[in-house]
């Protein structure tokens, strides 16, 4: 196919490692005689201008972002229906995408994987929040507790010591145990496709495409990206104590058999009510407050991916 990859740089994301690895990307570029433009953008508004800008052009074939789940997550609005294949070198934090999709951390195996052009449509989930804000989430909508463990790592410093240090995902280790200490469980109502169940003491609610989500948490284990499902966990009916017990086996996906405390829930469509406000965070960035609703749109993205991927 002809044309140019346009590769978005988040220059912030990973503390810093985006731009470094935008050095060697290009070196790998020009040594291959590849057509391509480096966009470096300081913010997701910027980046949605300028890459819709450049879209317009007609001679971009793929869209390749170096940065996180937010990175992507900014750009949907202009990627995701546009046909144009959309490419990951993972430079986050927490990189959910990059683990669901498998492309790999090295940045160099996955820009092998964007030069050879080879894409999977994946689902997206649209919410919708009051005053019908709408928004596009690649990953999971994670709404109460985990909302407030993304609110409190985003821009956090230990967020940025972490990914010093390269442990990324223990940033919302962290996370979660600064926000048991302001977090109080509410009465949620969860409505999947029409049918409403209740949970008394509400801890958290996860709306997911795919498997992982908060830096490698397997949230809905049996979730793939291109089911054509939007798949529910909610967390419920239980103590702080038990919340740390529940927390590492979200590590391997067991929690889902703790089947007191936890419940799978799949459908087309989610809704999520909370007696009061309760924060919502999709691909890791704020998506309002409770009530929102999700509706899984199928095959909206084609994702450049491994072979075997
Ligand atoms: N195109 C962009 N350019 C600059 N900043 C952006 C862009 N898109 C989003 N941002 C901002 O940069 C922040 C960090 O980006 P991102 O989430 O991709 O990296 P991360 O937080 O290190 O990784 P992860 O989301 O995988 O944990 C986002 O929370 C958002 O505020």
């Amino acid at each position: 196919m002809n044309g140019l990859i346009l590769f978005v740089v988040n220059e912030k994301s990973g503390n810093g490692r985006g731009n470094k690895i935008r050095t060697k990307v290009e070196e790998r570029l020009r040594a291959n005689g590849t057509a391509y433009e480096m966009l470096a953008t300081s913010s997701e508004s910027e980046a949605v201008v300028r890459v819709g800008e450049i879209l317009k052009r007609g001679s971009v074939k793929a869209v390749a972002v170096i940065g996180g789940d937010g990175t992507l997550h900014g750009l949907l609005p202009v990627v995701a229906g546009s046909g144009i294949p959309y490419g990951l070198i993972p430079s986050g934090s927490g990189n959910d995408t990059s683990r669901t999709l498998g492309i790999p951390a090295d940045p160099m195996k996955a820009l092998d994987i964007i030069l050879a052009g080879r894409t999977r449509a994946v689902d997206l989930l649209e919410t919708f929040t009051e005053g019908g804000v709408k928004q596009r989430t690649l990953t999971a909508v994670a709404v109460g507790l985990d909302g407030e463990v993304a609110a409190d790592v985003n821009g956090s410093r230990y967020k940025s010591w972490c990914n010093k240090l390269g442990v990324g995902s223990l940033a919302y280790i962290i996370g979660l145990f600064r926000a048991l200490t302001k977090f109080k469980p509410r009465s949620i109502t969860v409505t999947v496709d029409g049918v409403a169940r209740e949970f008394s003491r509400g801890w958290l609610s996860v709306i997911a495409s795919g498997p992982s989500y908060g830096g490698g948490l397997r949230i809905c284990p049996d979730a793939k990206p291109d089911d054509g499902r939007l798949h529910v966990c909610v967390v419920h009916n239980c103590g702080v104590g038990r919340i740390l017990l529940i927390f590492p086996t979200l590590l391997t996906g067991g929690h889902v058999k703790r089947t007191r405390y936890v419940t799978i829930l799949s459908g087309s469509s989610a809704t999520v009510r909370s007696s009061s406000p309760m924060l919502a965070f999709g691909d890791g960035e704020p998506s309002g407050v409770t009530p929102i609703t999700a509706v899984l749109r199928p095959n909206q993205l084609d994702f450049l991916i491994a072979v075997s991927g």
